[in-house]
């Protein structure tokens, strides 16, 4: 019997606050930030689930939400931290006002290279560079868990986030293109359930 699996983004990050883009620079939660991940913990609860694996990004905000996520649930497991779970690199855009980003390169560029499957910013990572490094981790240490019974919780990012459910739910890149997740959001892929 398969375990199941949510998946959540991190709650607001400075990077989100100042509307930068934020990729691998390792910023901290704000106040709304925290608030959204005991919201999350919270939602989990009224949902009914209860975890016995946490898998984290090595990223600060994604640490901080899980860690609010872990306590408020009172799990006693410790997230398990992972560089293939961190935000799509940015590249050069990374520090970037999105709005200046917008200005400087025009808003439809900006908008596929964020939200697209192949474009890839200035030295970043394209969503499938991503999902080519989320995939093989999700398949080798979280899928055997799943397929043993555990229930897993995973904390990550907008896009490492994406880049996972196109594979668990076999979209096309048209439509992960129009997908998104909200910080503080929690996402049940149906395949798992
Ligand atoms: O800046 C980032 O790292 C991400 C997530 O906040 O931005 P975007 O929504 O543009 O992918």
């Amino acid at each position: 019997m398969n375990g199941k699996l949510a998946l959540v983004r991190h709650g607001q990050s400075e990077g989100n606050a100042r509307n930068v883009f934020t990729g691998w620079s390792d910023l901290p939660l704000i106040a709304v930030g925290i608030k959204e991940a005991h919201a999350v913990a919270q939602q989990l609860t009224v949902l009914g689930f209860t975890f016995d694996l946490v898998y984290c990004s090595a990223l600060q905000r994604a640490q901080e939400t899980a860690a609010i996520i872990v306590q408020d649930l009172g799990l006693h497991v410790d997230a398990v931290l992972d560089v293939s779970l961190n935000e799509r690199d940015y590249g050069e855009l990374t520090g970037m006002n999105k709005q200046q980003a917008a200005e400087r390169f025009g808003a439809d560029q900006i908008a596929l290279w964020r939200r697209s499957y192949l474009d890839r910013p200035p030295g970043g990572e394209s969503l499938k560079d991503c999902r080519d490094r989320v995939d093989p981790f999700f398949d080798r240490t979280i899928k055997p868990q799943l397929d043993a019974g555990r229930n897993v919780l995973v904390v990550a990012h907008g896009n490492s986030l994406r880049a996972l459910v196109m594979s668990i739910e076999n979209l096309s890149p048209e439509e992960i293109q129009k997908f998104e997740i909200a910080t503080g959001e929690i996402v049940i892929p149906y395949r798992e359930q």
